[in-house]
């Protein structure tokens, strides 16, 4: 009998600085993947892909955990994440090791409890005591139905092939949505424009319903370096100053994150100017979407 392929998505969730963004880094195996996508299958905001012989996990973006909001905005928010994490195949709940605070607990009402929800116990490495786990554990598990617990350490690499196994035995049967070919076919320039929407997407992806564009318009490379000019296309004027952000602090923000990343992708010093335009119901014409590269 062979085994069936299963393929499905996969959310990382957790308070800020437990560790997701390096766990699903570690995870998917490298910094920067772009993926091909075989159909338009899905309304998910995909982090990255991995393909495994048997399974291929997609990891998700969760709207909602991007932005920090109050009150009212707070109860909004977390409808909107509860939706999200019910349309997942498998969230994994990150925690940090030994530590446990408000901000954890927070989350537990958001969580599915159809037996896909994983915790995973993170940075194992900075813990002094390791006999305080299994007290740790035992009083995480006694207020929510986790299906399986994982001790990782995501800086380290350490357990996680059994966090994949413990992911992939949750996934769907089915067949890849995504080509296994990820970043190697694609042009660096494309690359470097994609690195840019993503950390405008965490930044102020909640502020920017219907996205933006970022197009590169000047690439020079020599031995000494890569001076990169790239713009990014919003639909309306009052998108501008969501990007800009206070005295221009996200758009500095954005640049200066995605010209460290652009620097370990090329391996050599990056110049990187990014600035906003603003065209106008570009994403309903048909035509200005093709010049764009979309068709
Ligand atoms: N010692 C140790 N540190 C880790 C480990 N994983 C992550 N860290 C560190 O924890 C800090 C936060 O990691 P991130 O991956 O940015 O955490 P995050 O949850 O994505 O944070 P937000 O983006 O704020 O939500 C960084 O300084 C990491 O280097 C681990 O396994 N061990």
């Amino acid at each position: 009998m062979t085994t069936p392929h299963r393929c499905g998505f996969v959310a990382v969730v957790g308070r800020p600085n437990v560790g997701k963004s390096t766990l699903t880094n570690a995870l998917i195996g490298t910094k920067i993947s772009i993926v091909s996508r075989k159909a338009q299958t899905t309304r998910h905001r995909i982090h990255g892909v991995l393909t495994r012989e048997n399974e291929q996990f997609v990891f998700v973006d969760t709207p909602g955990f991007q932005t920090r909001h109050g009150g009212a905005m707070n109860r909004m928010m977390n409808r909107v994440v509860t939706q999200a994490l019910a349309d997942v195949d498998v969230v994994v709940h990150v925690v940090e090791a030994g530590k446990w605070s408000a901000g954890d607990a927070q989350l537990l009402p958001l969580l599915p409890k159809d037996g896909n929800t994983i915790l995973v116990v993170n940075k194992i490495d900075a813990l002094k005591n390791k006999n305080d786990m299994f007290s740790y554990v035992s009083k995480i598990m006694a207020q929510f139905p986790y299906s399986a617990v994982v001790p990782v350490s995501a800086l380290r690499g350490v357990q996680l092939e059994e966090l994949l196994n413990e992911i992939a035995a949750r996934l769907p049967e089915g067949e890849p949505m995504f080509e296994a070919d990820t970043l190697t076919d694609r042009p660096v320039r494309f690359i470097a424009a994609e690195l840019i929407r993503e950390k405008i997407f965490r930044l102020v992806g909640d502020e920017l319903p219907y996205g933006c564009t970022v197009m590169i318009e000047q690439w020079e490379e020599d031995d000494t370096g890569v001076r990169v000019a790239a713009c990014v296309l919003v639909e309306r004027e009052g998108y501008r100053p969501i990007l800009l952000g206070a005295g221009g602090a996200h758009m500095k923000r954005i640049a200066s994150e995605a010209r460290q990343d652009m620097i370990k992708l090329l391996d050599k010093p990056v110049h990187l100017e990014v600035y906003i335009k603003v065209r106008k119901g570009w994403s309903d014409r048909e035509s200005a979407l093709r010049e764009l590269g979309y068709e």
